[in-house]
């Protein structure tokens, strides 16, 4: 109400002349005048209830001011909106408001979203005394031990076992009590019990502790949910998939045969890895896997091992049955992976008396054939010589009901796809699992079991060759994707020129250690490998174009320390092991990150350290984000060059300005 309004009112006691102007008043004036103002509003509204008193929707709190508050509001509101409303049918205010819009946001306002998570925030599955985590601070270490305090029983408050043995006193001396007035003695098993007791009582048990003990300490049955839980936490194991079983705490508690265990134990394996820990049971239950986990972490015994312990159970090969094929087939994209799996099953098949061939392009077919034929329960193979030994019928799968594809992203990605299934095809379809995943699966029953293992895979190869298999389980360890902590990353951007002088330094500091260095094209392999040969170094070379005889020899030598560089194409990148290679270097940055992942995997495996080196350059900007993102995560440092490229701020694909999904994963650095 302005000044002028309220003097039209006329308050009783100040005398105003109405033909003049408004005039300033005193604040005891004003306050005044607001109190006659207040009087003869509530004096209205005391009118007013006296009329409408009966009335229903009456509210006493809800008028005079108030109402002719909530009355300006309401209109000022309606005022607003019409103005909006004229203002938006015009376009070129239309135009103005979407480009506020954009650079200044919208004056929606969000709805606030509580996500389940938030709901849930303080709810936790177990209680405080349940924490086994160790602190760090050794002194709470081990809570339970107490010191005892000069035969003053013992520090830091009430001492369990003193009052257990005063009970037990306690009992004894009333029960003699008793024995006495009956004029009764105690038999020998009543006396004994007593004695027992008495010895129970000098003892600490686990409730006078009160702390849950750890995994490590208890026996398969004592295991809780909890305690299954933290194990996974610890080796960063993750499932997804219905009905999992319980993955396996060391060998002995796995169902492997003990033929089998004997074996793993003549290979030095002592403990299992956790991709072994996590699927080998999987297998053991024929179910179809998808396995994830980093270089050099001993996916190849998780799946040999379970295939295995499968064709121990089925009747051994006689001349019977081997013209009907093996048991089992594991495809590999490269031939030097085919053998490389041949010897690991090998090393625990030849305990088993199980046979196993490798079929590659490279060699003679006819040889290849003539070895099957002659009976073998395994068959690993490269999967287009494998389908052209199929189509020329110098082999058949009629029993082949175990399948493994390792690095099955590769192979789809190599375009290997119609050759897989085309092999796929050959196998007998009666033994398929059901498609429906509810249904019982028949225990007597062999069913084909298909097994999917890499270091990445790539989503959308996933789904693709998820068309292979049935309701599979999926354990990734870790990140899928990520490279080993065990390998120390360091990326350099450099001028082409430069990349030689950089890569002889490296070398030269090396010392008698071995290295790969990747290339990208088998030319430049070969013209690098010379330059190298040149300076003295000790180098061999492994790519596409030269023969299988000259593969074997090369990689031999390296393996053996004959060479110890290695210079090589993407053909070594995937999967081979070469113990204790000390550093690789990447002369080119591949084009895709998983390649990257699998080339510096081929340093820091089974639990060794490495070092990986890149040599960037500017025309890898089709990774830069990736690379960065990786680099961040692995905690590596980021070249300045990198960090502040435009490429490597935006992720291939995606649009510029727009807000990240809930999904994004942003990194900052
Ligand atoms: N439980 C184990 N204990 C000790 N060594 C193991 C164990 N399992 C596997 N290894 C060894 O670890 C090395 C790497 O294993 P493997 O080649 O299977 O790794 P990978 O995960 O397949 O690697 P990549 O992704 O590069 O193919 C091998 O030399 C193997 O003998």
């Amino acid at each position: 109400m302005t000044i002028s309004e309220r003097s039209m009112n006329r308050p009783v006691g100040i005398k105003l002349d109405p033909s003049k102007k408004p005039v300033y008043l005193t604040k005891a004036q004003r306050e005044q005048l607001a109190l006659q103002e207040e009087i003869a509003d509530q004096k209205r509204c005391h009118e007013h209830h006296q009329v409408k008193d009966n009335h229903p929707y009456s509210d006493n709190h809800y008028c005079g001011k108030n109402r002719k508050r909530d009355r300006d509001r309401k209109s000022d509101r309606d005022r607003e909106k019409e103005t909006n409303r004229v203002r938006l049918e015009n376009p070129a205010e239309k135009e103005l408001e979407a480009i506020h819009e954009q650079y200044l946001g919208s004056k929606k306002p969000k709805k606030r979203v509580i996500t389940s998570s938030a709901k849930l925030r303080l709810s936790f599955d177990w209680q405080n005394s349940e924490d086994t985590s160790r602190d760090v601070n050794p002194l709470y270490q081990n809570p339970h031990e107490a010191r005892p305090h000069f035969g003053r029983g013992f520090f830091g408050g009430i001492d369990r076992r003193e009052q257990k043995k005063l009970a037990i006193k306690n009992e004894r001396e009333m029960q003699e009590e008793i024995w006495k007035k009956g004029g009764v003695e105690a038999t020998a098993v009543e006396a004994a019990a007593l004695k027992k007791k008495e010895q129970n009582a000098d003892l600490y048990d686990t409730f006078d502790m009160r702390v849950d003990r750890h995994w490590t300490d208890k026996k398969l049955e004592e295991m809780t949910e909890r305690d299954w839980r933290i194990f996974r936490e610890d080796y960063n194991i993750s499932y997804k998939g219905s009905r999992i079983p319980r993955p396996m705490r060391n060998w002995a508690e796995s169902k492997l045969t003990t033929e089998l265990l004997k074996a793993v134990e003549r290979a030095g394996y002592k403990k299992p890895s956790p991709i072994q820990m996590a699927s080998i049971p999987l297998g053991l239950q024929q179910r179809d896997v998808i396995g994830v986990a980093e270089t050099g972490s001993g996916k190849t015994a998780a799946f040999v091992l379970p295939m295995l312990n499968y064709i121990t159970r089925l009747p051994p090969l006689s001349e019977e049955n081997e013209a009907e094929g093996p048991y089992a087939v594991v495809m590999a994209p490269t031939r030097e992976l085919a053998q490389q799996i041949e010897d690991e099953t090998v090393k625990f098949a030849h305990y088993l008396g199980i046979k196993v061939v490798s079929i590659v392009g490279g060699q003679s077919i006819e040889d290849q054939g003539f070895r099957i034929r002659q009976g073998c329960e395994v068959v690993i193979a490269t999967p287009g010589r494998l389908l052209d030994c199929l189509e020329r019928r110098y082999c058949v799968l009629n029993q082949c009901n175990y399948v493994v594809l390792d690095e099955a992203d590769r192979m789809i990605d190599m375009g290997f796809g119609p050759q897989v299934v085309g092999v796929l095809d050959a196998m007998p379809s009666s033994n398929m699992k059901p498609k429906n995943e509810d249904e019982e699966l028949d225990e007597k029953k062999i069913y084909r079991t298909t097994y999917m293992f890499s270091a990445t895979m790539p989503p959308a190869v996933e789904r693709l060759a998820r068309n292979y298999l049935r309701n599979p389980a999926v354990v990734t360890i870790g990140t899928a994707g990520n490279a080993t902590d065990l390998i120390t990353q360091h990326v350099f951007m450099v001028k082409e020129s430069e990349k030689m002088f950089k890569l002889q330094r490296f070398l030269h500091e090396l010392g008698d250690k071995t290295a790969i260095v990747f290339i990208n094209s088998r030319k430049r392999v070969d013209t690098v490998a010379k330059n190298l040969d040149k300076s003295g170094y000790r180098v061999t070379t492994l790519h596409g174009g030269k023969s299988q005889e000259q593969r074997e020899i090369s990689l031999e030598g390296f393996r053996t320390k004959k060479y110890n560089v290695l210079v090589a194409s993407d053909v070594a990148g995937r999967g081979i092991d070469i113990p204790d290679v000390a550093h690789v270097i990447n002369y080119d940055m591949p084009n895709k990150l998983e390649a990257y992942t699998h080339r510096i995997g081929r340093t820091g495996r089974a639990g060794k350290t490495g070092v990986a080196t890149t040599f960037l350059t500017l025309q890898d900007t089709e990774v830069f984000y990736n690379l960065k993102q990786m680099l961040i995560q692995s905690n590596s440092h980021v070249p300045p060059e990198l960090a502040r490229h435009e490429a490597s701020k935006l992720k291939p694909g995606s649009i510029p300005g727009r807000p990240p999904r809930r999904n994004d994963i942003v990194f900052t650095h």
